[in-house]
């Protein structure tokens, strides 16, 4: 893998790094790509023309790292950390990867789930630079220009939403830029895509959430949402316009759309474009890894579970089908994994022709010959599940009784709370754990403090489409994989299932810690290149011989460059 920067005399033996830049003097400072802040050396300062604009005192990357953590501890508020810490990123691009790579349980609560969360309600305080490129409904006819204005060339992958459904939070309209900066800081951080080749890009169709139209404070078009064809046009529009500015290969990963969008865009692109959608497929993936891991507890097949989905939106229709694909494989006929599958919706069971109505096409398929019922407790103890998906952000939506419940009729009931962020769960660990005496196998998708039951310390999992994404865009990107199948996320489901230990599961813990997730990305990368390439889905050749040698050669290294004399790039002075 990359070094992780290190400043060990190991590292100083390996390749040096080069950074060709014709900006000298303050300019590369205020470059966060080459800025090294107190650790450039007495020679780059004089080459660049700095010396005499830094403090006259060198450290290593190793010591800029202690600072930074001790001003992380210094914040009180996990909204100034998430300000800090895109302050650096704005600085310092390197070092800011660095802590994040080597501190990732720390911070990724931070840059992502839960507090991106909070900072996108509140993206109109936070604002300070701007990050990412905004498309608004008045750019109708000129996406090319504006992707035109992104003053890099060369993008391998764009992570776009349109603010509808940001988390479980709702309409965050423009203020959803926090997402997809997150997301992409992650594509860094676990999965070494170069920063560089990473764009953020928010759609702004205006918003319907009335209290962001009447705050002063608000960073997007101050208008109700653009819908219908006006706003499919301009989808369309900036599809086209990604590909003839980036090429086919960009990787566009649609993120937190609306329910009727994000099925409607997914259908419509993922056979024309190099496209997925996080929220249906990357969630899919991680729940169906959850699922498949704590079977290795169980003991159970996989269709021998019932699960019951609490949410019929984006993540459980996703994760359902994913889950039919897996019981296909494991012999059941659709039918028979149907009849497992049980889903309820804000307007409770999903049954045939149940007079709430409300049952939209892709709903349809998992409705269920069988009276109504409307209350999940109800439901629960009739349809008595093995496994519990929670996907609509309803907090407390798990009751104690139902928690009771299921560790009633199961020795290890499996509970997943994965909406997001973490006051969105349906409920916290510490619940699950105890009521059930320490028997359940939980996963959220936001993270949870480990919660000790009678002298145990269980440690739970992170359900989160970060397992996912990171690897599996690092692939599309390396391979040039032309179109990402279902079948690509079912593989991926499986490899990261595979990488659970034994001293996981033991902790209680279906997926691998965190502390691991760079390794895990690059592993799930190495599964899907091989995959890729057997089933012909790869643009790039030759095909790498070695590919964990060359998807890990490929991953960004947070170790600074160095400045040297260059007579072709420097201009004479
Ligand atoms: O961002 C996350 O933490 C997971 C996700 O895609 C969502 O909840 O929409
Ligand atoms: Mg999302």
């Amino acid at each position: 893998m990359a070094s992780n920067g290190k400043d060990t005399a190991e590292n100083a033996a390996k390749e040096v790094r080069i950074s060709h830049t014709r900006l000298r003097g303050i300019d590369v400072m205020r470059d966060p790509k080459l800025n090294k802040g107190l650790a450039f050396t007495l020679e780059e300062r004089q080459l660049v023309g700095i010396h005499g604009l830094v403090p006259p005192c060198f450290k290593t990357q190793d010591e800029q790292v202690y600072r930074v953590l001790q001003n992380f501890y210094h914040f009180e508020s996990d909204l100034d950390r998430y300000i800090y810490l895109i302050g650096l990123q704005d600085r310092n691009e390197k070092l800011f990867y660095r802590v994040l790579t080597e501190q990732i349980e720390l911070l990724m609560p931070i840059v992502y789930t839960p507090t991106v969360g909070l900072a996108c309600q509140k993206y109109g305080l936070v604002f300070r630079r701007p990050r990412g490129l905004y498309i608004t409904i008045n750019d109708l006819g000129h996406v090319y220009e504006i992707l035109c204005n992104w003053p890099e060339r060369k993008i391998s992958v764009i992570v776009v939403t349109d603010g509808e459904r940001i988390l479980g939070l709702g309409d965050l309209g423009a203020q959803g830029m926090g997402i997809p900066v997150g997301k992409l800081s992650l594509y860094t951080a676990c999965a070494g895509v170069d920063p560089q080749h990473c764009l953020p890009i928010v759609i702004d169709v205006g918003t319907d959430n009335e209290t962001l139209l009447k705050d002063p404070l608000y960073i997007g078009l101050p208008q109700k949402r653009t819908r219908g064809e006006k706003y499919d046009q301009l989808i369309e529009e900036f599809m086209q316009a990604v590909v003839k500015r980036f090429g086919q290969n960009t990787l566009i990963q649609f993120e937190d759309f609306g329910n009727s969008n994000a099925f409607r865009f997914l259908e419509k692109y993922r056979g024309q474009y190099c496209t997925f959608n996080d929220d249906i497929q990357g969630t899919a993936a991680v729940a169906v890894s959850g699922v498949l891991a704590s079977l290795k507890i169980t003991g159970k097949k996989l269709s021998e579970n019932t699960i019951l989905f609490q949410g019929a939106g984006e993540a459980s229709i996703g994760i359902a089908h994913l889950l039919m694909k897996a019981m296909k494989e494991e012999g059941s006929s659709e039918e028979e994994s149907l009849s497992k599958l049980w889903m309820v919706d804000s307007k409770g069971l999903l049954t045939q022709g149940r007079p709430s109505g409300g049952l939209t096409e892709h709903k349809m398929t998992f409705t269920k010959k069988y009276k109504h019922m409307s209350n999940l407790e109800e439901i629960v103890r009739e349809v008595k599940p093995n496994i519990i998906i929670g996907a609509a952000a309803v907090p407390g939506a798990f009751t104690e009784q139902i928690i009771k419940d299921m560790a009633s009729f199961n020795e290890r009931p499996v509970i997943f709370a994965l909406s997001n962020p973490t006051s969105k769960a349906e409920c916290t660990a510490e619940q699950a754990y105890t009521i059930t005496e320490g028997r359940c196998i939980f996963a959220s998708g936001s993270p949870f403090q480990p919660v000790t039951v009678n002298g145990k310390t269980h440690h739970p999992g992170q359900g989160n489409n970060a397992y996912i994404f990171p690897g599996v865009g690092l692939a599309a990107i390396l391979c040039g994989i032309r179109h990402i199948t279902e079948d690509v996320f079912l593989a991926t489901a499986k490899a990261l299932a595979n990488l659970v230990q034994q001293e996981d599961l033991d902790s209680g813990r279906v997926y691998p810690p965190l502390t691991k997730i760079r390794d895990v990305s690059a592993s799930i990368a190495v599964e899907i290149a091989k995959y890729a390439y057997k089933h012909n889905m790869a643009a790039h050749y030759p095909e790498p011989a070695d590919k964990d040698d060359f998807i890990r050669s490929q991953m960004y290294s947070t170790d600074y460059s160095s400045f040297v004399p260059d007579r072709w790039s420097w201009p004479k002075l």
